[in-house]
Protein backbone atom coordinates (compact mmCIF):
# COMPACT_ATOMS: atom_id res chain seq x y z
CA UNK A 1 0.00 0.00 0.00
CA UNK A 2 1.41 3.11 -1.12
CA UNK A 3 1.07 5.84 1.96
CA UNK A 4 -0.41 9.14 1.31
CA UNK A 5 1.85 11.70 2.21
CA UNK A 6 -0.81 14.26 2.95
CA UNK A 7 -3.11 12.91 4.76
CA UNK A 8 -2.86 13.05 8.46
CA UNK A 9 -4.76 10.00 9.02
CA UNK A 10 -2.43 7.59 6.43
CA UNK A 11 -0.24 7.35 10.14
CA UNK A 12 -2.96 5.24 11.33
CA UNK A 13 -1.89 1.88 9.85
CA UNK A 14 1.94 2.27 10.62
CA UNK A 15 2.51 -0.90 12.83
CA UNK A 16 4.11 1.29 16.22
CA UNK A 17 0.05 3.06 16.03
CA UNK A 18 -1.14 -0.21 16.41
CA UNK A 19 -1.07 -0.94 19.80
CA UNK A 20 -2.15 2.50 20.82
CA UNK A 21 -5.17 2.34 18.09
CA UNK A 22 -5.99 -0.90 19.70
CA UNK A 23 -6.15 0.87 23.59
CA UNK A 24 -8.26 3.71 22.18
CA UNK A 25 -10.69 0.91 20.81
CA UNK A 26 -10.78 -0.81 24.23
CA UNK A 27 -10.95 2.40 26.11
CA UNK A 28 -14.14 3.42 23.59
CA UNK A 29 -16.25 0.28 24.43
CA UNK A 30 -15.73 -0.39 28.08
CA UNK A 31 -13.99 2.68 29.69
CA UNK A 32 -16.25 5.30 27.77
CA UNK A 33 -19.42 3.26 29.23
CA UNK A 34 -17.95 3.65 32.91
CA UNK A 35 -17.18 7.12 32.55
CA UNK A 36 -20.36 8.19 31.34
CA UNK A 37 -22.05 6.01 34.06
CA UNK A 38 -19.59 7.34 37.47
CA UNK A 39 -20.27 11.16 35.75
CA UNK A 40 -24.04 10.60 35.42
CA UNK A 41 -24.46 9.29 39.11
CA UNK A 42 -21.68 11.88 40.59
CA UNK A 43 -24.51 14.55 38.48
CA UNK A 44 -27.20 13.07 40.03
CA UNK A 45 -26.03 12.89 43.42
CA UNK A 46 -24.58 16.64 43.13
CA UNK A 47 -28.23 17.73 41.69
CA UNK A 48 -29.76 16.13 44.91
CA UNK A 49 -26.97 17.83 47.37
CA UNK A 50 -27.29 20.90 45.58
CA UNK A 51 -30.74 22.16 45.78
CA UNK A 52 -29.65 25.58 43.57
CA UNK A 53 -28.81 23.24 40.56
CA UNK A 54 -31.69 20.63 41.24
CA UNK A 55 -33.91 23.59 41.30
CA UNK A 56 -32.41 25.41 38.45
CA UNK A 57 -35.27 24.06 35.87
CA UNK A 58 -38.46 25.50 37.82
CA UNK A 59 -36.09 28.44 38.27
CA UNK A 60 -35.40 29.22 35.03
CA UNK A 61 -39.08 28.98 34.34
CA UNK A 62 -40.14 31.25 37.11
CA UNK A 63 -42.09 34.74 36.37
CA UNK A 64 -40.59 37.49 38.75
CA UNK A 65 -43.96 38.18 40.78
CA UNK A 66 -45.72 41.37 39.78
CA UNK A 67 -46.60 43.72 42.30
CA UNK A 68 -49.45 45.53 40.59
CA UNK A 69 -50.91 41.76 39.61
CA UNK A 70 -52.86 40.15 41.76
CA UNK A 71 -52.94 36.10 41.21
CA UNK A 72 -56.21 36.29 41.12
CA UNK A 73 -58.50 38.59 40.82
CA UNK A 74 -62.11 36.86 41.21
CA UNK A 75 -61.69 35.25 44.82
CA UNK A 76 -60.52 36.81 47.98
CA UNK A 77 -56.73 35.69 49.02
CA UNK A 78 -56.18 36.79 51.60
CA UNK A 79 -58.45 37.34 54.78
CA UNK A 80 -59.17 40.26 57.14
CA UNK A 81 -56.39 39.04 59.38
CA UNK A 82 -53.70 38.68 56.72
CA UNK A 83 -53.72 34.85 56.63
CA UNK A 84 -53.84 33.27 52.90
CA UNK A 85 -56.67 31.70 51.38
CA UNK A 86 -55.54 28.89 49.51
CA UNK A 87 -56.74 29.20 45.84
CA UNK A 88 -55.44 27.39 42.37
CA UNK A 89 -53.31 30.02 40.86
CA UNK A 90 -52.33 31.49 44.07
CA UNK A 91 -48.95 29.76 45.07
CA UNK A 92 -45.72 28.24 43.79
CA UNK A 93 -45.47 24.67 44.97
CA UNK A 94 -41.82 24.41 44.17
CA UNK A 95 -41.02 27.34 46.29
CA UNK A 96 -43.00 25.87 48.96
CA UNK A 97 -41.27 22.70 48.90
CA UNK A 98 -37.92 23.86 48.79
CA UNK A 99 -38.71 25.01 51.97
CA UNK A 100 -40.68 21.97 52.84
CA UNK A 101 -37.76 19.80 51.76
CA UNK A 102 -35.19 22.51 53.91
CA UNK A 103 -36.99 21.87 57.45
CA UNK A 104 -37.54 17.78 56.82
CA UNK A 105 -41.60 18.51 58.54
CA UNK A 106 -43.06 15.39 59.22
CA UNK A 107 -46.52 15.08 58.99
CA UNK A 108 -49.48 12.42 60.04
CA UNK A 109 -52.95 12.54 58.63
CA UNK A 110 -55.39 10.71 61.15
CA UNK A 111 -58.72 9.98 59.21
CA UNK A 112 -61.61 8.28 61.47
CA UNK A 113 -63.46 4.49 60.38
CA UNK A 114 -65.53 4.23 62.92
CA UNK A 115 -67.89 1.30 62.09
CA UNK A 116 -69.69 0.95 58.78
CA UNK A 117 -66.98 3.71 57.21
CA UNK A 118 -64.22 1.45 57.19
CA UNK A 119 -65.67 0.18 53.80
CA UNK A 120 -64.47 3.97 53.05
CA UNK A 121 -60.96 3.76 54.04
CA UNK A 122 -59.26 1.63 50.86
CA UNK A 123 -59.98 4.23 48.67
CA UNK A 124 -59.27 7.02 51.20
CA UNK A 125 -55.96 6.34 51.62
CA UNK A 126 -54.89 4.72 48.30
CA UNK A 127 -56.02 8.33 47.07
CA UNK A 128 -53.94 10.07 49.69
CA UNK A 129 -50.74 7.74 49.06
CA UNK A 130 -50.72 9.05 45.29
CA UNK A 131 -51.72 13.32 45.72
CA UNK A 132 -51.52 14.11 49.29
CA UNK A 133 -48.03 15.68 49.78
CA UNK A 134 -46.16 13.37 47.10
CA UNK A 135 -42.52 13.88 48.33
CA UNK A 136 -43.15 14.53 51.94
CA UNK A 137 -43.06 11.78 55.02
CA UNK A 138 -46.31 11.29 55.32
CA UNK A 139 -47.86 8.68 58.30
CA UNK A 140 -51.54 7.67 58.40
CA UNK A 141 -53.41 7.20 61.52
CA UNK A 142 -56.47 5.73 61.45
CA UNK A 143 -58.80 5.27 64.28
CA UNK A 144 -60.90 2.77 64.45
CA UNK A 145 -62.93 0.54 66.45
CA UNK A 146 -62.27 -2.50 64.41
CA UNK A 147 -58.19 -2.96 63.52
CA UNK A 148 -58.73 -6.49 62.62
CA UNK A 149 -61.04 -4.94 59.76
CA UNK A 150 -58.72 -2.35 58.80
CA UNK A 151 -55.80 -4.74 58.64
CA UNK A 152 -57.78 -7.37 56.51
CA UNK A 153 -58.12 -4.41 53.85
CA UNK A 154 -54.99 -4.77 51.89
CA UNK A 155 -54.39 -1.85 52.00
CA UNK A 156 -51.75 -0.88 48.76
CA UNK A 157 -49.75 1.66 50.48
CA UNK A 158 -46.29 2.45 51.11
CA UNK A 159 -46.37 4.85 54.02
CA UNK A 160 -46.24 3.90 57.47
CA UNK A 161 -49.94 3.68 58.92
CA UNK A 162 -50.84 3.19 62.84
CA UNK A 163 -54.25 2.14 63.76
CA UNK A 164 -55.70 3.85 66.83
CA UNK A 165 -58.03 1.85 68.97
CA UNK A 166 -61.28 3.96 69.83
CA UNK A 167 -64.35 2.40 71.17
CA UNK A 168 -67.59 1.67 69.54
CA UNK A 169 -70.41 5.10 69.51
CA UNK A 170 -73.51 4.74 70.54
CA UNK A 171 -74.47 6.89 66.78
CA UNK A 172 -72.87 9.19 64.09
CA UNK A 173 -73.39 11.93 65.80
CA UNK A 174 -71.55 10.78 69.28
CA UNK A 175 -69.01 9.76 66.76
CA UNK A 176 -68.51 12.63 64.55
CA UNK A 177 -68.37 14.81 67.82
CA UNK A 178 -65.93 11.93 69.92
CA UNK A 179 -63.02 12.76 67.09
CA UNK A 180 -62.31 15.55 69.07
CA UNK A 181 -61.07 14.25 72.02
CA UNK A 182 -59.54 11.26 70.04
CA UNK A 183 -57.01 13.77 68.41
CA UNK A 184 -56.62 15.49 71.34
CA UNK A 185 -55.57 12.64 73.37
CA UNK A 186 -53.26 11.41 70.75
CA UNK A 187 -51.57 14.71 70.31
CA UNK A 188 -51.01 14.09 74.49
CA UNK A 189 -49.79 10.21 74.01
CA UNK A 190 -47.84 10.12 70.17
CA UNK A 191 -48.76 12.92 68.05
CA UNK A 192 -46.13 15.23 69.89
CA UNK A 193 -43.24 13.08 69.38
CA UNK A 194 -43.59 11.75 65.86
CA UNK A 195 -44.83 14.71 64.04
CA UNK A 196 -44.80 18.52 63.17
CA UNK A 197 -48.32 19.06 61.60
CA UNK A 198 -51.61 16.58 61.55
CA UNK A 199 -54.07 17.07 59.16
CA UNK A 200 -57.68 15.46 59.82
CA UNK A 201 -59.53 14.52 57.19
CA UNK A 202 -62.73 12.85 56.69
CA UNK A 203 -63.09 9.05 55.37
CA UNK A 204 -65.29 10.21 53.16
CA UNK A 205 -62.82 11.98 51.02
CA UNK A 206 -61.44 10.76 47.40
CA UNK A 207 -58.10 12.77 46.59
CA UNK A 208 -58.10 13.51 42.81
CA UNK A 209 -55.41 15.94 42.65
CA UNK A 210 -52.45 16.94 44.32
CA UNK A 211 -52.93 18.54 47.65
CA UNK A 212 -49.37 19.62 49.05
CA UNK A 213 -47.07 21.39 51.47
CA UNK A 214 -49.10 24.59 50.18
CA UNK A 215 -51.71 23.48 53.03
CA UNK A 216 -48.93 23.55 55.64
CA UNK A 217 -49.58 26.47 58.21
CA UNK A 218 -49.93 26.61 61.81
CA UNK A 219 -53.62 26.47 62.00
CA UNK A 220 -55.42 25.98 59.02
CA UNK A 221 -58.97 25.74 58.47
CA UNK A 222 -61.09 24.65 55.03
CA UNK A 223 -63.87 26.73 53.07
CA UNK A 224 -67.46 25.00 53.36
CA UNK A 225 -68.39 24.09 49.86
CA UNK A 226 -72.25 25.22 50.86
CA UNK A 227 -71.85 28.44 52.33
CA UNK A 228 -68.68 30.37 50.81
CA UNK A 229 -70.76 32.54 49.12
CA UNK A 230 -73.00 32.89 51.39
CA UNK A 231 -73.67 35.86 53.49
CA UNK A 232 -73.71 35.88 57.10
CA UNK A 233 -77.16 35.52 57.93
CA UNK A 234 -77.50 32.23 56.29
CA UNK A 235 -74.49 30.24 57.70
CA UNK A 236 -75.64 27.64 59.88
CA UNK A 237 -73.64 28.96 62.98
CA UNK A 238 -75.04 27.84 66.66
CA UNK A 239 -76.75 30.82 66.96
CA UNK A 240 -78.25 29.90 71.06
CA UNK A 241 -76.57 31.30 73.89
CA UNK A 242 -77.05 28.38 76.01
CA UNK A 243 -74.48 26.33 73.58
CA UNK A 244 -70.97 26.62 74.07
CA UNK A 245 -70.67 27.12 70.27
CA UNK A 246 -72.70 29.81 70.42
CA UNK A 247 -71.77 32.95 67.80
CA UNK A 248 -73.60 35.93 68.23
CA UNK A 249 -75.92 37.16 65.10
CA UNK A 250 -73.62 39.90 63.82
CA UNK A 251 -70.26 37.48 64.12
CA UNK A 252 -68.68 35.05 61.94
CA UNK A 253 -66.11 35.83 59.07
CA UNK A 254 -66.38 32.21 57.26
CA UNK A 255 -68.04 28.78 57.52
CA UNK A 256 -65.16 26.53 57.72
CA UNK A 257 -66.00 22.89 57.78
CA UNK A 258 -65.27 20.05 60.06
CA UNK A 259 -63.62 17.23 57.41
CA UNK A 260 -60.23 18.94 56.66
CA UNK A 261 -58.45 20.99 58.85
CA UNK A 262 -54.40 20.94 60.09
CA UNK A 263 -51.58 22.42 62.19
CA UNK A 264 -48.92 22.03 63.90
CA UNK A 265 -48.77 19.67 67.04
CA UNK A 266 -49.33 21.79 69.84
CA UNK A 267 -51.93 24.21 67.96
CA UNK A 268 -53.76 21.13 66.91
CA UNK A 269 -53.76 19.90 70.53
CA UNK A 270 -54.94 23.10 71.95
CA UNK A 271 -57.66 23.37 69.33
CA UNK A 272 -59.13 19.89 69.70
CA UNK A 273 -58.73 20.11 73.77
CA UNK A 274 -61.15 23.53 73.40
CA UNK A 275 -63.87 21.83 71.05
CA UNK A 276 -63.53 18.79 73.28
CA UNK A 277 -64.38 20.76 76.63
CA UNK A 278 -67.11 22.32 75.50
CA UNK A 279 -68.74 19.30 73.55
CA UNK A 280 -68.48 18.02 77.20
CA UNK A 281 -69.92 21.31 78.83
CA UNK A 282 -72.74 21.29 76.44
CA UNK A 283 -73.79 17.29 77.10
CA UNK A 284 -73.36 18.42 80.38
CA UNK A 285 -76.13 20.79 80.57
CA UNK A 286 -78.20 18.67 77.60
CA UNK A 287 -77.10 20.36 74.24
CA UNK A 288 -76.10 19.64 70.95
CA UNK A 289 -74.93 22.14 69.00
CA UNK A 290 -76.34 22.70 65.64
CA UNK A 291 -74.46 20.75 63.15
CA UNK A 292 -72.31 18.40 65.71
CA UNK A 293 -67.78 19.22 66.15
CA UNK A 294 -68.38 21.71 63.22
CA UNK A 295 -70.12 24.43 64.90
CA UNK A 296 -67.39 24.19 68.09
CA UNK A 297 -64.85 24.17 65.17
CA UNK A 298 -66.68 27.16 63.78
CA UNK A 299 -66.61 29.13 66.97
CA UNK A 300 -63.04 27.96 68.35
CA UNK A 301 -62.25 29.51 64.50
CA UNK A 302 -63.64 32.58 65.10
CA UNK A 303 -61.88 33.47 68.54
CA UNK A 304 -58.60 32.04 67.14
CA UNK A 305 -58.38 32.96 63.29
CA UNK A 306 -56.87 30.05 61.83
CA UNK A 307 -52.95 31.40 59.71
CA UNK A 308 -54.18 29.99 56.73
CA UNK A 309 -57.63 29.42 55.00
CA UNK A 310 -58.13 26.24 52.32
CA UNK A 311 -60.28 27.06 49.75
CA UNK A 312 -63.35 24.90 48.81
CA UNK A 313 -61.31 22.95 46.29
CA UNK A 314 -59.82 21.28 49.24
CA UNK A 315 -63.18 19.82 49.62
CA UNK A 316 -64.74 20.31 46.92
CA UNK A 317 -67.76 17.25 46.61
CA UNK A 318 -69.16 16.54 42.76
CA UNK A 319 -72.56 17.05 43.92
CA UNK A 320 -72.10 20.46 43.50
CA UNK A 321 -71.10 21.20 40.17
CA UNK A 322 -68.70 23.01 38.50
CA UNK A 323 -68.27 26.99 39.23
CA UNK A 324 -66.24 29.69 37.82
CA UNK A 325 -64.26 30.37 40.89
CA UNK A 326 -63.21 26.30 41.59
CA UNK A 327 -60.32 26.04 38.88
CA UNK A 328 -59.67 22.55 40.29
CA UNK A 329 -61.44 19.64 42.54
CA UNK A 330 -58.60 18.36 44.66
CA UNK A 331 -60.77 16.07 45.85
CA UNK A 332 -64.63 14.27 46.14
CA UNK A 333 -66.21 14.51 49.29
CA UNK A 334 -69.17 12.73 50.67
CA UNK A 335 -69.87 9.95 48.51
CA UNK A 336 -70.75 6.63 50.42
CA UNK A 337 -72.25 3.53 49.05
CA UNK A 338 -74.33 3.41 52.48
CA UNK A 339 -76.81 5.33 53.69
CA UNK A 340 -75.55 7.97 57.00
CA UNK A 341 -77.70 7.39 60.21
CA UNK A 342 -78.08 10.53 61.52
C1 LIG B 1 -71.76 17.69 52.91
C2 LIG B 1 -72.29 17.82 54.29
O1 LIG B 1 -73.43 18.01 54.53
N1 LIG B 1 -71.36 17.69 55.26
C3 LIG B 1 -71.69 17.80 56.67
C4 LIG B 1 -71.76 16.42 57.26
O2 LIG B 1 -70.60 15.77 56.99
P1 LIG B 1 -70.54 14.36 56.35
O3 LIG B 1 -71.81 13.91 55.74
O4 LIG B 1 -69.38 14.44 55.47
O5 LIG B 1 -70.24 13.47 57.63
P2 LIG B 1 -69.66 12.02 57.57
O6 LIG B 1 -70.77 11.04 57.50
O7 LIG B 1 -68.63 11.93 56.56
O8 LIG B 1 -68.99 11.89 59.02
C5 LIG B 1 -67.80 12.55 59.34
C6 LIG B 1 -66.64 11.56 59.46
O9 LIG B 1 -66.68 10.94 60.72
C7 LIG B 1 -66.24 9.60 60.63
N2 LIG B 1 -67.31 8.69 61.05
C8 LIG B 1 -68.58 9.13 61.21
C9 LIG B 1 -69.57 8.29 61.66
C10 LIG B 1 -69.26 6.95 61.92
O10 LIG B 1 -70.10 6.12 62.30
N3 LIG B 1 -67.98 6.53 61.74
C11 LIG B 1 -67.00 7.36 61.31
O11 LIG B 1 -65.87 6.95 61.15
C12 LIG B 1 -65.83 9.38 59.17
O12 LIG B 1 -64.48 9.69 59.05
C13 LIG B 1 -66.67 10.40 58.47
O13 LIG B 1 -66.16 10.73 57.19
O14 LIG B 1 -71.86 16.45 58.68
C14 LIG B 1 -70.80 17.11 59.33
C15 LIG B 1 -71.01 17.08 60.82
O15 LIG B 1 -69.82 16.92 61.46
C16 LIG B 1 -70.76 18.54 58.84
O16 LIG B 1 -71.94 19.18 59.12
C17 LIG B 1 -70.59 18.56 57.35
O17 LIG B 1 -70.59 19.89 56.90
MN1 LIG C 1 -67.72 13.55 55.28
Amino acid sequence: MIPCTNCIYSNINRPEYKPRMKMFKDFSKTHVSFLTFILGTMTGFLISKWPEVGSLSWRTDYNKPDIAKAPRSDVMILTPWLAPIVWEGTFNHDILMEEYQRNSYRIGLIVPAVGKYIKLLKKFLESAERYFMKGGMVKYYVSTDRPDEVKALNLDIKRPMKIIKVPEYSDWHQAVMGRMEVIKNQTELLFHKELDYLACLDTDIVMLNPIGVEILGEMVGALHPGYYHSPRKDLPYERRPISQAFIPEDEGDFYYQSNFFLGTVPRIYQLTKACNENIMKDRANGIHAKVDEESHLNKYFLYNKPTKVLSPEYIWSNSLGSPKDIKIKRVNHGDKPFKKDT
